[in-house]
């Protein structure tokens, strides 16, 4: 029987806070899909009112539902859901925490305050007893965040790698296709409007860094926020560092990296990381480009999982709101709640000094012998093994390029500093982390 059939059902009022590249899809496909989507739900999803900055601006939407006043929307009566696409802190995070205080569902997309403050939005909605979700929030419409909170509830996650920046993933693509240099390749990125007007979030890896706090949190049940997310971004990838990548048979990627690692005392913790990396062109993120994205999930019981699909965009990111908004929705007609937060491990954050990695080294040295011993010895002053070295001669100098086995990443930081300052050294051509191979 249909819902129309069964007679008349409560429709979920929905304020929608934010109308730009993301809210408008939410409203495009709210209004297209809504015959669909009532008997998805069970009830009819309307929205009661829109939240925009500039009410003059035009934008496929029905005008009558504009206003200036989220404030007032989320204390609204008539409100029932809030779904939030306005992005960062302000006001937003004042906004979500008197809705849900006052046991008003949310959907959110907004990675950054979820980084920053999950925890505060989170005991709210644990009080008033409120749904909180956040699909959207981590790699775009790809679904990630549900099978890690749900589907794999019953396992055990030890790593969760992955490429989930669109912007960085284009431009290293790009500089790995075509040999160009980061800055010129940046251009092309805005010019072709995968980049924002201030791309910092993208290409300094703040972007990637609250994801992988959001990711971290739910896979190893704990607290993990952007402040304890060690970040590298892209800006200092040379053309030098991608040659020197496909002359070993790999590629640059910008990384997030959660890991459950064991201390020798059996202490255990996460490290949690971006930046970019080596991988092998055989690796399967190897093949993950331009604007999209993949992670790449470890469970024991489980084993390998990958998710691949578009981290960015109006529709795609609109895909995964609605999917929220109608979990919420079937949550509410059933009279039920979604998951609650689940940070009962408690795990500490491990620096990143401790953190175990590999280097790939590139030199410019002098050809004379002894060289290779000067420089093989500071890795041994510094308990670094080395597992590839790989000299050509020239005829004045040589470059000599090393790939070292797993030590900490403060060991091998100390070692390339030691390194740049031997006389036989002329040049640190390219220093990158190694990962993706035993
Ligand atoms: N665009 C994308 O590909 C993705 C975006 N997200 C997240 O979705 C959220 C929205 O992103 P976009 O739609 O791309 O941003 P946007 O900048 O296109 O849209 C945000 C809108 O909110 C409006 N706004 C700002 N302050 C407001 C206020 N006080 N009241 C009402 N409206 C206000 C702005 O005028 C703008 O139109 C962000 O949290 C973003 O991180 C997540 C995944 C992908
Ligand atoms: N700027 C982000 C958008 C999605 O989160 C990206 O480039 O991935
Ligand atoms: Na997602």
């Amino acid at each position: 029987m249909s819902v129309k059939e069964a007679g008349p059902v409560k429709p979920i009022r929905v304020a929608l806070l934010g109308c730009g590249t993301v809210g408008t899809e939410v409203v495009r496909l709210l209004t297209d899909q809504a015959e669909d989507l009532t008997q998805r739900i069970g009830a009819p999803v309307e929205l009661a009112g829109i939240a925009v900055r500039r009410p003059n601006k035009h934008r496929e939407v029905p005008e009558h539902l504009l206003t200036t006043d989220a404030a007032a929307l989320v204390k609204s009566d008539d409100v029932d859901v809030i779904v939030e696409v306005i992005g960062g802190i302000d006001p937003t995070r004042g906004l979500l925490l008197e809705a849900l205080r006052n046991g008003k569902s949310v959907v959110t997309a907004n990675k950054a305050l979820l980084a920053e403050h999950g925890p505060d939005l989170f005991e709210a909605a644990d009080a008033s007893g409120a749904d909180l979700y956040f699909e959207a929030a981590v790699a775009g419409a790809i679904p990630l965040l549900r099978p890690l909170r749900e589907s794999l509830a019953g396992d055990r996650i030890t790593r969760v790698m992955g490429i989930v920046n669109g912007t960085t993933n284009f431009i290293l693509s790009a500089m790995d296709a075509t040999g160009a240099g980061y800055n010129e390749t940046l251009e092309e990125a805005s010019r072709l409007g995968y980049a924002e007007a201030d791309p910092t979030a993208d290409v300094d890896g703040f972007d990637a860094a609250s994801k992988a706090a959001i990711l971290a949190s739910l896979a190893f049940h704990t607290r993990v926020t952007a402040s304890d997310v060690y970040r590298e971004g892209i800006r200092a990838v040379s053309a030098a560092d991608i040659a020197a990548a496909k002359g070993l048979g790999r590629t640059v990627k910008l990384l997030a990296i959660c890991e459950r690692v064991t201390s020798p005392s059996g202490q255990e913790s996460v490290a949690v990381r971006v930046h970019p990396a080596m991988i092998p062109r055989t690796h399967p993120l190897a093949s993950v480009n331009g604007a999209f994205n993949a992670v790449f999930v470890e469970a024991d019981a489980a084993g390998e999982m990958m998710f691949y699909g578009q981290g960015a965009g109006g529709a795609p990111t609109a895909s995964a709101v609605v999917g929220d908004l109608v979990a919420v929705a079937r949550n509410m007609v059933a009279s039920g709640h979604g998951p609650r937060e689940s940070a009962y491990a408690a795990l500490t954050a491990q620096p990143m000094g401790n953190t175990p990695t590999r280097y790939h080294i590139s030199l410019d040295v002098a050809d004379k012998p002894g060289v290779l011993s000067q420089v093989a010895a500071v890795f041994a002053e510094h308990d670094v093994s080395i597992a590839a070295v790989r000299q050509e001669g020239r005829i004045e100098d040589a470059s000599l390029v090393i790939v070292t086995h797993a030590a900490t990443d403060a060991a091998l930081r100390s070692t390339v500093d030691k390194i740049g300052g031997l006389p036989v050294v002329r040049d640190v051509v390219s220093v990158m982390r190694v990962e993706g191979e035993e």
